[in-house]
């Protein structure tokens, strides 16, 4: 799993083989102890090189080894040993150098790097540190906030970042390995001294408990209870504090601590289910490993209000031309002009230059006739997409893809008003659509695989998490948002205030409750889909509509103009219109008060586990409709919907892993509790999917969609 080769003479190549990433599985480890060992102790090499095969360095420790029993070489020492060599040894770094690869590439003496290379830590995405000396290697190289910047944030630099932070000694555009076999030759019989990092001292801020109090606060409050981000900054202040032997000491002890919680095999579960959820698979037979991509360079975007700018956006800096088309001269100005400040912002931010150019506005839809594919974001109004959805049929060329932003129209009903509906399916971006991650591409039972296959590539290009899912009133995000929102709403009715649901909420890891949410999105968005689906009564106070518990709580709100931040007034109080600081609205709890006396309802005293219980577990329950109607293809789908879409905290790994580790039995058994308290919600009554898994002894998540397929009496 290692190789060791000399070449021009003299210099060692040590190459790491062990594709696609060269991660350093128990083999690979012994690899490099054999080959280190090989290299130092030949006198006729008097340098080494450390390449990884295949154009990728090290993709870091081997992250599947980390559910099972490890054996093999521990990383530490062989780090120590590689550090601690009498020859120059060099990190010759291409592709990537990310988590363990990073922190053996700082255990050699010198690293030279492509410039387009990724290196970072990312320990912490996977509920970890970076536990082979990187906590305490970095900040002696780079200084304690640079250091801590990377190792809590995770994110990844380029080569040439990295040369400006001094985390590489040199950058090239040249073959890496041949730079870096140059440049061992050259430095042979240099004293090795100052190229120890774990022998220099950590460059630190002058006040350095003042300092790192003041990380620790920011850390903690964007970490929404994760607890890897607060054990990184814990172990960058051991380097900044103590000796290096005892800095490892301190890494090790908060590893240990990080490795056996439940947080780092969500985020783990995490990791593998973003690379599942691209291998998407559909009912009718099509997979993503048969199904080719249609080229795209060029795409129509239909409706320039929030969601069409944003797409556009995020086109353009995919680097797709776009033909952006409004209604109205007035409008299409007004949108031309917030798409450039957008492109501007966002380019700064990226450190990008700017791009726009490519981006062609019209009034006339007919400028959209020579595009691959076309992304519809008028308003959500079935006989404006019908109606459109025929007029781009008949102008568009016959293979072009018609696609749709709606969030929970029927696609199959849009492709049929089409001359070709194999060519529709959804694409369903999420607000702001340049920032969000996720994407769900909508199949019809027509849809083509080329079809859907092209959506989920497109969205890839455009830097989204795509996952493919099936058509149903609201698909699988917002079908499942509904239960989770109505219970918030019927909790408040029995005695919680939004406050008491957000809290607990909150506490749990979402970055905003149910109310706050709502407030910031307006909460006219709900009502007028409520409207669209006739449960809206004007003035009325009926709790029971088509049939089952209603809330009119939110109609209510609206019909007093209270819309969010946007009025200054809905679930809160805020100090003027577009303000963000929520405060209780002393109004609104007397407005529930009168509320519940005219409805009879006695208010009672609820707690955090019960508002979670009913929120969540109503979400999951639909989670397992979902699953077992087959709208997803496995709970990996939904988790990655929630946590890219839906703010469901990661290290969680989603609602349906939730599920799974609070146990599949107790959520039954909590369902069935609240299901007999409020027969007339029937959310709450447990899905047969779930009683099916329990029945099958709690599988776990990663057996469920061959227990989904498993053929069953449906009684
Ligand atoms: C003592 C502890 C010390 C150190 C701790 C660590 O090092 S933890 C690991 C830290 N490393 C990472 O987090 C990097 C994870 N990998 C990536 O970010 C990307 O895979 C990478 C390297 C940038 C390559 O991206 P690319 O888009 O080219 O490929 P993809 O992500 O689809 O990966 C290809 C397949 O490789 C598998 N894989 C990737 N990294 C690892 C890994 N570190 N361990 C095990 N497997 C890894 C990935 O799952 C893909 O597998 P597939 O079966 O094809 O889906």
């Amino acid at each position: 799993m290692a190789a060791l080769t000399r070449v021009s003479g003299s210099v060692g190549l040590i190459s790491l083989l062990n594709p696609p990433v060269n991660a350093l599985s128990a083999a690979v480890r012994q690899g490099i102890v054999d080959t280190v060992r090989r290299a130092v102790s030949d006198p006729q090499v008097k340098s080494v090189v450390i390449c990884g095969q295949n154009g990728v360095f090290c993709g870091g420790a081997d992250i599947k080894e980390f559910g099972g029993h490890m054996s093999g070489p521990p990383l530490v020492p062989i780090f120590n040993t590689i550090e601690a060599a009498d020859k120059p040894v060099v990190a010759a770094i291409e592709g990537s150098a990310l988590g363990g690869g990073l922190e053996l590439a700082l255990a050699c003496h010198y690293r030279i790097t492509q410039s387009k290379a990724r290196l970072g830590l990312p320990e912490v995405s996977l509920g970890l540190l970076p536990a082979a000396g990187g906590t305490q290697r970095l900040p002696r190289l780079i200084g304690v906030p640079a250091a801590l910047d990377l190792i809590t944030t995770g994110r990844h630099l380029t080569g040439a970042e990295a040369l400006k932070l001094g985390i590489v000694d040199q950058v090239t555009d040249q073959n890496t390995v041949e730079a870096a076999v140059k440049f061992a030759l050259s430095i042979v019989g240099q004293s090795l001294e100052s190229r120890r990092i774990s022998t220099l001292p950590c460059p630190c801020p002058a006040d350095i408990d003042a300092f790192f109090e003041g990380v620790m606060q920011r850390v903690k409050k964007s970490a929404h209870g994760a607890i890897a981000p607060v054990a990184c900054v814990q172990a960058v202040q051991a380097a900044a504090t103590l000796p290096f032997t005892q800095g490892m000491q301190r890494e090790q002890e908060l590893m240990a601590t990080l490795f056996g919680s439940g947080q780092a095999r969500a985020l783990q579960y995490c990791f593998f289910s973003q690379r599942v959820v691209s291998k998407w698979s559909s009912p009718s037979g099509s997979r993503w490993d048969t199904s080719k991509p249609k080229p795209v360079t060029k795409v129509g975007v239909i409706g320039l209000g929030t969601m069409g700018r944003g797409i556009t956006v995020a086109l353009a800096l995919a680097g797709l031309s776009v033909v952006a088309v409004e209604t109205q001269q007035q409008q299409m100005m007004a949108a031309q002009h917030a798409v450039s400040g957008m492109l501007e912002r966002t380019a700064r931010r990226r450190g990008v230059s700017l791009v726009g150019d490519q981006i062609r506005y019209s009034v006339e839809l007919e400028a959209v006739a020579d595009v691959e594919l076309v992304i519809e974001a008028v308003f959500e109004d079935m006989a404006l997409k019908e109606k459109l959805f025929k007029q781009l049929s008949t102008l568009c060329k016959a293979d072009t893809l018609l696609c749709s932003n709606t969030s929970s129209l029927d696609i199959d009903h849009l492709a049929s008003q089409t001359h070709s509906p194999q060519l529709v399916v959804g694409m369903h971006f999420f607000a702001p659509a340049h920032v969000m991650k996720l994407l769900e591409v909508v199949y019809g039972p027509r849809s083509a695989p080329q079809a859907v296959a092209t959506a989920m590539e497109l969205g890839k290009r455009m830097g989204k998490v795509s996952v493919a899912v099936g058509n149903c009133s609201g698909f699988v995000g917002n079908r499942m948002l509904m239960p989770y929102v109505e219970e918030a709403s019927f909790l408040v009715e029995e005695g919680a205030s939004p406050e008491i649901v957000d809290r607990a909420l909150e506490e749990f890891g979402f970055p905003m409750g149910v109310f706050r949410m709502s407030d910031l999105s307006g909460l006219d968005v709900g009502w007028k889909v409520r409207k669209a689906r006739g449960l809206v009564e004007p003035g009325q106070m009926s709790r029971v509509r088509q049939g089952r518990r209603y809330s009119p709580l939110g109609d209510l709100l609206c019909e007093q103009g209270r819309f969010g931040q946007k009025t200054g007034r809905g679930w809160y109080l805020y100090d003027s219109a577009g303000s963000r600081e929520a405060q209780p609205d002393p109004w609104l709890q007397s407005f529930l008060e009168e509320y519940r006396a005219r409805q009879g309802l006695v208010s009672r005293r609820i707690d955090s586990q019960e508002v979670l219980e009913r929120c969540l577990y109503a979400l999951i329950n639909e989670g397992f409709n979902i699953l077992q109607e087959g709208i997803a293809a496995g709970p990996e789908d939904i988790d990655m919907i929630y946590v890219f879409g839906y703010g469901f905290p990661r290290h969680r790994g989603g609602p349906m892993f939730y599920a799974s580790q609070v146990g599949l039995a107790q959520v039954l058994q909590r369902l069935e509790h609240y299901q007999q308290l409020h027969p007339d919600i029937p959310h709450l009554r447990p899905s047969s999917l779930l009683r099916r898994l329990v029945s099958s002894g709690s599988p776990r998540i990663q057996r469920w969609r061959e227990i989904i397929r498993m053929p069953h009496s449906s009684l």
